[in-house]
């Protein structure tokens, strides 16, 4: 069973068992039950800060993606933090509000925002859309154009980089939904700056996630700056560069660059391209959450199978997908391991109604029904993604900060599954099929 850890970590062996901080983790499931996600604020900050130190000689602006972790008090405490907010819906503006943080630091991205969306973020005053079609600009006019007011715009440009990352989280290749072609870019701009309505504030590019490598950045980079001299030519000038999030983990030995790296690497292109002034913007997500948290889970059965053997527990798909949705390694590891060394192959399984529902393949585990695992790395993409398929209840959050711990989600329970449902008896429906109010 492989227990190493890499040790610039919040999670940590101490007497034979798995400490967050100064928490141990048997503690917090006793407490709080499983599964349970359980965040280091210390990581997090420390996260926040290996962008913030190489970024601080530059004008910049360090934006967290809100879909990597949306707990409310992750959000506020990013915002204290100083870091603005990459959000790709209403429902993540309205969490940036209510957690109390500054709305003029937010940057609208995504593919499909709606008239009503648009008007939410214009009535917040945002910092600007990450526009991502021709349609998207015409709407964005007209609705800013209704409300009377200026739109800030940039576009997220797709620069055919490839990022060498999983398929499914690849986002900057033509092939891709997302983005404005390259070759349309100047045409759009100039449209863009011609429209009363707009004022036109930066470019974009997101290339994907988990990227382990520092070139595919560069490589978009350079696309961008030469987008940026063409634009120069036709008399437009851009405040901000937005590189997007998509820098890697490292979840078993990927060798990930670290932030210090990626940005001394475009402050090379921004200055051998005469752009060093521009405000350099990050829209990271993965790289500043995702070794903060762990998925705590208890093991309910060991089942010798005709083929494998099942290490069945009470931690599904619907609580972390990331395995399920793109065959995704995360490590798992007994909470307090046992000394002497049993230990079996087995498929770590969850209680959901499907074959994917897997956590781990083929794991060397010592465990026994009422163990206590963690799956770790599980900050980024975990509880953001989870879902309440099979009707299972959403998982409980909890906060470390040294030796304190505080809920951030309390669990949900079984009657808040259906309580926004309506039960429609036959009496009530009208014989359209529609209900009778
Ligand atoms: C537009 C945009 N920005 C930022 C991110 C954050 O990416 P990551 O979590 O890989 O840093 C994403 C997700 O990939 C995204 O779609
Ligand atoms: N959810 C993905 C990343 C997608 C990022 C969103 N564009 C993951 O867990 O790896």
């Amino acid at each position: 069973m492989n227990l190493s850890l890499p040790n610039d970590r919040e999670f940590a062996w101490k007497d034979g068992t798995l400490w967050c901080e100064n928490v141990p983790l048997k503690d917090l499931a006793a407490r709080f039950g499983t599964p349970l996600y359980v965040y280091s604020k210390q990581a997090i900050v420390n996260a926040f800060q290996s962008y913030q130190k190489p970024l601080e000689p530059y004008k910049h602006l360090m934006c967290f993606a809100v879909k990597a972790n949306s707990n409310l008090s992750i959000i506020r405490l990013l915002g204290k933090l100083g870091a603005g907010f990459d959000i790709v819906s209403e429902g993540e503006l309205r969490r940036i509000q209510a957690a109390g943080c500054d709305t003029s630091k937010v940057i609208f991205s995504g593919v499909a925002k709606t008239y009503h969306e648009i008007e939410a973020a214009l009535d917040a005053d945002i910092k600007c859309f990450n526009i991502e079609s021709p349609a998207e600009l015409d709407r964005v006019i007209a609705v800013a154009q209704k409300k009377g007011k200026k739109a800030r715009v940039s576009f997220r440009v797709n620069p055919d980089v490839d990022a060498k990352t999983h398929p499914y989280i690849s986002t900057g290749l033509k092939k891709n939904k997302f983005g404005i072609a390259y070759d349309q870019a100047v045409e759009l701009y100039l449209k863009a700056s011609r429209s009363p309505e707009l004022e036109v504030v930066g470019i974009d590019c997101h290339i994907g996630s988990q990227i382990t490598d520092t070139a595919p950045f560069v490589d978009a980079c350079e696309k961008l700056c030469t987008l940026l001299d063409k634009l120069r030519l036709n008399g437009i000038d851009l405040q901000h560069i937005d590189f997007g999030g998509g820098l890697g983990i490292q979840y078993s030995n990927e060798a990930v660059p670290s932030p210090t790296v990626l940005v001394a690497a475009l402050r090379r292109v921004l200055v051998k391209r005469g752009y060093g002034d521009k405000e350099m913007i990050f829209e990271a997500g993965r790289s500043l959450v995702g070794n903060s948290g762990a998925l705590l889970m208890t093991v309910q059965y060991m089942k010798q199978g005709e083929l494998k053997n099942f290490c069945i527990v009470d931690c599904g798909m619907n609580d972390m997908i990331r395995p399920t949705l793109y065959q995704a390694w995360m490590q798992i590891v007994p909470v307090t391991p046992k000394k002497e060394e049993k230990e079996t192959y087995c498929y770590v399984v969850g209680p959901v109604c499907e074959t994917g529902d897997w956590l781990g393949k083929d794991r060397l585990l010592n465990v026994q029904e009422g163990d206590l695992m963690a799956l770790l790395s599980a900050g980024a993409y975990g509880m953001s993604m989870a879902s309440n398929y099979n009707s299972r209840c959403l998982p409980a959050e909890v906060l470390v900060d040294g030796n304190r711990a505080a809920l951030i989600r309390k669990r949900q329970c079984a009657e808040e599954l259906f309580s926004d449902e309506i039960l429609v008896t036959d009496t009530q429906l009208g014989s359209d099929g529609l209900t009778d109010q």
